[in-house]
């Protein structure tokens, strides 16, 4: 896959530097580009940003620079591995009033050849800029959570990881992502390793016997009760008002 990466504050993008999908960039398996925004501001201030039309706080990021950053990420990237004359990339640009993402909209975009990320800051993108480049690629609006950060670098932190840990061959045990979290609508179980015990808590008995069919109904179980505990939400309606039995057959 590969991934392109807009910012004005490109040493925030360092992070994918390290841990898996540092090893994924070196194994080949992601081609990351980082790209300063900037570079594409030609006054003598590299100005990116201007008060906004019709008053109020803040300012906003100047279509110019931005159509030329997507244009040089669209062209440079085509060249960068002889990819076709017309290839595109789906760009996401993150935002408080985007699309949330979830799990399944990693799934989705796991499956995308190539993908270019737009990081606003101040009070976001002149909203020609979504136009111009829905115009010449598919363009998604997406959101991590229903909170105002500061600008979209910790959100493309979050889905390059959510989106590149699904590709094959970047987890290396492809079993952890079995049974996680948003990957079937319950909560993961919980965990435990070494020591049995440890403050006068001991491991559930279950996990240390071996017997693989019981400890497989107790996860199950678990990921029911801790689904119905913290996020009723993402149980069917009979089993989010108390009708966990039939969902503990499965
Ligand atoms: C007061 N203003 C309101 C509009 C946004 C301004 C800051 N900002 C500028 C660019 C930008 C990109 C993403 C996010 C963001 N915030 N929360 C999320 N879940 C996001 C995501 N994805 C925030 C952003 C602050």
């Amino acid at each position: 896959m590969r991934l392109d990466v807009v910012s004005i504050f490109p040493e925030y993008l360092a992070p994918l530097d390290l841990s898996l999908i540092g090893k994924a960039r070196r194994d080949g398996l992601l081609d990351l580009a980082v790209h300063d925004l900037r570079d594409f501001a030609h006054d003598r201030h590299r100005t990116v940003d201007d008060t906004p039309y019709g008053g109020g706080a803040g300012m906003v990021m100047k279509p110019g620079p931005w159509a030329e950053a997507l244009d040089h990420v669209v062209t440079q990237g085509r060249s960068r591995d002889n990819s076709a004359v017309d290839a595109v990339p789906t760009l996401i640009i993150p935002g408080p009033g985007g699309e949330p993402f979830t799990q399944q909209i990693a799934r989705e975009l796991a499956d995308e050849p190539w993908l270019a990320f737009a990081c606003g800051r101040y009070e976001g993108i002149d909203e020609r800029v979504y136009e111009w480049a829905g115009e010449r690629m598919p363009v998604r609006v997406l959101s991590l959570g229903d909170y105002v950060l500061n600008g979209g670098e910790v959100a493309v932190l979050a889905m390059v990881e959510a989106i590149a840990r699904l590709l094959p061959g970047v987890i290396g045990n492809a079993e952890s992502l079995i049974e996680e979290s948003h990957e079937d609508g319950l909560l993961e179980y919980p965990v435990y390793t070494k020591p049995a015990e440890w403050d006068g808590r001991a491991v559930p008995e279950v996990l240390l016997g071996g017997n693989h069919q019981a400890i497989a109904k107790w996860r199950h179980e678990q990921r029911i009760q801790r689904t119905a505990a913290r996020r009723p939400d993402l149980l069917p309606p009979a089993a989010a008002t108390g009708g966990l039995a039939e969902l503990e057959e499965r």
